[in-house]
């Protein structure tokens, strides 16, 4: 039997714990085991001649708690344990564990208190550090989704469920593709999988969607965790949301590029633009008009009645300008009561003019303001490009310097930059007076040009081009005039003429045997026309065709103007029957979103494209993806202004589907294109 206790003293010995035991008071240890040594540092020897060496070394913050538990097993007669932090001899700390029993006499009275030691540093690190980790999980800013191999997800942060919107219970189980906004293409997700295949991570923004419906932006960082044996375990993703961030980015730059005051483009942004403009002028080779308008009387205003009133007469005076202008035009407040328009598309000095006229006489209209009218007026200098100017501080010292020439004649008027406007005006008058005339005495023909088939060969339709027989000027054509017909608001009756003579045209054409669509030119102003569903229908009567005979050309920046009321309209005529066209593609700043709504059956691409695509590789990309739009969405894709057999056969290569230009013929009056049709022709 001794030898049996003698063998457990020693096994006792062994142990990784230190068995202990002592008075009931712990006044003397009795005995410790010899792994003591290697939990505190110190031996049986030392803690046995010194009884509170235990206590001594427990940090502060836990010795109070140690004592206790002693005392309540004493108390109780019952086990205790606790867990304390001690000053190892080697200078760390150790998180031990003490188990404690009391030891009791037959009369049940405690005589003893033993136990055994356990170092638990190891577990209490581990434990501290998932603790801290989740504390990390659950109040980190950035959103977190963890899902298992298969894609499923598994956990997701509170952050995750303010920024989308669902919450753990509603995602656990899904996939991430609840969260995907539509926006991205496959060919994005599968680079993305290749990368966190391949390399272990992926990040970068994507656009996602919340469960509100809202597409937001994000930074997305994702990597891959894989086990010992390299088998993918799960997917973490961490994103933050950037839309906070995109907006104010965008604010600030609105700013940096606005006037405070009037909220339009700044002197700056002007610049910008304007450089933009003249490139884009020296490529499509188009004319471009910068306006200076400086307010007549303003300083009187401003002196005489304040600050705050002239500030208000600025805001309203920019409104007023800013509505006689297209989407494309921009509008900058140059500073103080100096403004500048950017006309980036002018079809010639006419149209430059009339928006001229237009800005001077919307501020000649009194201002009501704080039971007062204000009576302002403006001058206008104008340069254009390419003739007054080639970049942009030549344009606008030019046009300014046209300005001050108007201001000195009175103010009130427009000047054009190194030349007088007089011989102008006159010329402009007559120009009226003649249009009127014309209008009034059939001094308009048309002219047609073939289009034709691509694939067949064949001559398949005709544009209609308006040409104005003056007696005294001969042939005039459309860029003459129409700018300024349109000011005068004869372009709506012009254009019915020209609708209702097209379409009787194609009647005569049916009868004699041929097959084809005549293309009419619709301005703006016929387009917004309320009336002109009822027009067409009115004239289609009369002129016994088939709607879809008759297609309307309609050029792009006229359908993005306003784009749903240009939508409304197109789908009454397509319902109708009559084809639609947009014209010179690719020169305004059609959203692909809008594009595709669009009922459109034919894309026409403008002749800026065209007439360097064999060889400028720019043009021929543009050209192609046009072409492949075209494709994509079902529409028929027109080449315009075809002058040669190399754009011919380059084109036909390309895709195009239809073709017209010099080289498939010229506009000529309808008896010459009659007798075209009837060569039978083949365009090969
Ligand atoms: N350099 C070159 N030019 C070519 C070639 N093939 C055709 N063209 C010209 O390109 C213009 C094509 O018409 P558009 O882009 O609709 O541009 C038309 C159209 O926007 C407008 N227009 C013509 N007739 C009417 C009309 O009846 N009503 C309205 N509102 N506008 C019209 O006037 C614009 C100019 O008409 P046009 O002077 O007849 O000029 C025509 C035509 O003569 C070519 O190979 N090379």
């Amino acid at each position: 039997m001794s030898g049996s206790a003698e063998e457990f003293a020693e096994i006792i010995n062994l142990a990784p714990l230190a068995f202990w035991s002592a008075d009931a008071g712990l006044r003397r240890i009795h005995f410790i085991s010899r792994a003591a040594h290697a939990l505190t540092g110190f031996d049986a020897g030392e803690f046995e001649g010194n009884p509170d060496l235990w206590f001594s070394r427990l940090l502060d913050a836990d010795r109070q708690a140690a004592l206790l538990i002693h005392e309540q097993v004493v108390r109780d007669r019952s086990p205790g344990r606790y867990q304390a932090r001690f000053h190892h001899r080697d200078g760390s700390v150790r998180w031990l564990d003490n188990y404690v029993f009391p030891a009791l006499d037959d009369a049940g009275k405690v005589v003893r208190q033993h136990g055994c030691v356990v170092d638990v540093t190891q577990a209490k690190q581990q434990e501290e550090a998932l603790r801290k980790t989740a504390l990390v999980f659950e109040h980190l800013y950035e959103g977190i989704l963890i899902t298992d191999a298969q894609g499923l997800i598994e956990h997701v942060n509170p952050a995750f469920t303010r920024i989308t919107g669902y919450t753990a219970a509603e995602i656990l189980g899904a996939t991430p593709g609840i969260l995907s906004s539509g926006l991205h293409d496959k060919a994005f997700y599968e680079l993305m999988w290749s990368a966190l295949l391949r390399e272990g991570h992926w990040s970068g923004e994507i656009w996602n969607r919340r469960k509100s419906g809202e597409v937001y932006p994000q930074w997305l960082q994702i990597a891959t965790i894989r086990d010992d044996a390299g088998a993918v375990q799960n997917y973490v993703a961490v994103f933050s949301d950037l839309s906070r961030r995109k907006a104010l980015e965008a604010q600030v730059l609105h700013q940096a590029m606005h006037d405070v005051l009037t909220d339009l483009p700044n002197r700056r942004s002007l610049e910008e633009r304007l450089l933009q403009a003249i490139a884009q002028a020296r490529r499509h080779g188009n004319q471009l008009a910068v306006l200076f308008l400086d307010l007549d009387g303003f300083k009187e205003v401003n002196d005489t009645l304040g600050h705050e009133v002239g500030d208000v007469l600025l805001q309203l005076a920019a409104r007023r300008l800013r509505s006689c202008l297209r989407e494309e035009d921009t509008l900058a407040r140059w500073g103080g009561d100096e403004f500048v328009v950017l006309l980036p598309r002018v079809d010639g000095l006419e149209s430059v003019l009339t928006v001229a006229e237009r800005l001077l006489a919307v501020l000649n209209v009194p201002f009501e303001l704080d039971h007062m009218q204000l009576q302002l007026n403006g001058s206008i200098g104008i340069a254009q490009f390419p003739g007054c100017g080639q970049d942009v501080s030549t344009l606008l010292r030019h046009a300014d310097a046209a300005m001050y020439a108007a201001k000195k004649e009175g103010g009130g008027k427009y000047r054009l930059f190194g030349r007088s406007v007089a011989p102008l005006m006159l010329e402009r008058s007559l120009l009226k007076r003649g249009l009127q005339r014309a209008l009034d005495g059939s001094e308009f023909v048309l002219h047609y040009q073939p289009k034709v088939d691509f694939h067949s060969g064949r001559i398949v339709g005709a544009e209609a081009l308006l040409r104005w027989q003056d007696p005294e000027r001969g042939l005039r054509g459309p860029v003459e005039f129409i700018a300024l017909a349109e000011e005068m608001g004869l372009i709506l009756p012009i254009g019915e003429w020209v609708l209702g003579e097209a379409c009787r045209q194609a009647q005569r054409w049916h009868r004699a045997g041929h097959e084809l669509h005549v293309a009419v030119n619709l301005s703006a102003r016929q387009f917004q026309d309320p009336d002109l569903v009822a027009k067409l229908a009115q004239i289609l009567a009369e002129s016994r065709i088939a709607p879809c005979q008759l297609q309307l050309e309609v050029t792009e920046s006229v359908a993005m103007e306003r784009p749903e009321v240009g939508y409304a309209m197109m789908q009454e005529c397509v319902a109708m029957g009559v084809g639609i066209a947009i014209d010179d593609f690719g020169t305004g700043y059609s959203s692909l979103a809008y594009l595709k709504r669009l009922p459109a059956r034919e894309i026409k691409i403008d002749r800026a494209f065209v007439r360097d695509v064999v060889s400028d590789p720019d043009d021929r990309a543009i050209v192609g993806a046009v072409v492949a739009l075209g494709g994509a969405l079902g529409r028929r894709v027109t080449a315009e202004g075809v002058e040669t057999r190399e754009q011919f056969a380059c084109l036909k290569e390309m895709g195009c589907d239809l073709v017209q230009g010099y080289w498939t013929g010229r506009p000529m009056p309808a008896d010459a294109f009659e007798a075209l049709l009837g060569t039978d022709r083949l365009f090969v």
